[in-house]
């Protein structure tokens, strides 16, 4: 089949490696919306041709969207008058604000997605080959979906070696939420506190390891999570309400100085690693 990609940053262009590694696409064709990203897909030969929206859309049996997730709801009108047997799918971090502005006109052809895989760096020359390599894909509301969208969308997921699950968008939000969409707000408070407190020189001098764990998702896209902070707004909130109860806990272990607490406490949060 002939895929385009719409956005060939970090999930795009690593996309685009996985179908063509595993022969998946016949032809895999970008549209790209400025000028720096189209030199480096050239650089990097993420796709076969870089064509204009037009032709992606009479070309292509299957349509990713892996732009911002606010982009994704600005292209719809562009889509309106795509052909019954194309495919389109989002790449999008949320689904429930997409799943409910779809289009009636192309709801059937549109297969909500949200690979569970990334990483801090965007634009072309992020793309890595393996990245969707043994992951999981979240579908979702998939019940509005004509079986031949859904058979392409799990042609390629399983395809390029990824484990597929489906889930409601409303549910799948809150979940990306407390695994995803709030561990980046809360590295991004962390990055902009001590950042707040210490001058370059001590961070570079007395960084460690778990400082550079704890803020490596800082350096992700602004663009890209301002837009995904604002469709998941509501959960967000929520999330961060229950993260200050926590902070508030240990906050006043220690002001009481109630170690035997505090150490009961780790101990639990020592669990986590048991199951992940
Ligand atoms: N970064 C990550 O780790 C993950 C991101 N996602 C989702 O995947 C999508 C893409 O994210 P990334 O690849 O990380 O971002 P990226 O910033 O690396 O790539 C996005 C690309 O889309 C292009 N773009 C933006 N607006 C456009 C438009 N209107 N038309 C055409 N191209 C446009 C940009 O120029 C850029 O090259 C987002 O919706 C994001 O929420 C999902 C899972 C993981
Ligand atoms: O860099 C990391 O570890 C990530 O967690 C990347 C990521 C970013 C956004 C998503 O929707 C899913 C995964």
């Amino acid at each position: 089949m002939n895929i385009g990609i719409v956005g060939l940053g970090l999930m795009g262009g690593s996309l685009a490696k996985a179908v063509k590694r595993y022969g998946i696409a016949k032809k895999v064709l970008g549209y790209i919306n400025n000028e720096k990203n189209k030199k480096d897909v050239l650089e990097l030969k993420l796709v076969d041709e870089i064509v204009d929206l037009e032709t992606l859309k009479k070309e292509s049996d299957v349509i990713i969207l892996a732009v911002p997730v606010d982009a994704i709801i600005e292209m719809f009108p562009s889509f309106l008058d795509i052909d019954e047997k194309t495919t389109i799918i989002d790449m999008g971090s949320t689904k429930e604000y997409i799943v409910k502005n779809i289009p009636e006109e192309i709801r059937e052809n549109f297969v909500p997605a949200h690979p569970m895989t990334g990483t801090e760096k965007s634009g072309p020359k992020a793309a890595i080959d393996d990245l969707y390599e043994g992951k999981t894909v979240v579908l979702c509301n998939l019940e509005k979906n004509g079986n031949t969208h859904v058979n392409k969308a799990f042609r390629i997921f399983q395809g390029i070696g990824m484990r597929i699950v489906v889930m409601d968008a409303d549910e799948h939000d809150v979940h990306a939420c407390f695994m995803s969409h709030l561990p980046h707000a809360i590295s991004f408070s962390l990055a902009n506190t001590v950042m707040s407190h210490e001058d370059p020189k001590s961070i570079i001098a007395l960084a460690a390891g778990g400082f550079k764990d704890m803020s490596r998702i800082a350096k992700s896209s602004p663009r890209m999570w301002t837009d995904i902070f604002k469709q998941n707004r509501k959960n967000l909130l929520s999330s961060i309400d229950l993260f200050e109860e926590h902070m508030k806990k240990v906050r006043k272990m220690v002001e009481d100085e109630n170690y035997e607490e505090l150490e009961k406490w780790m101990a639990k949060a020592n669990t986590l690693h048991e199951i992940l």
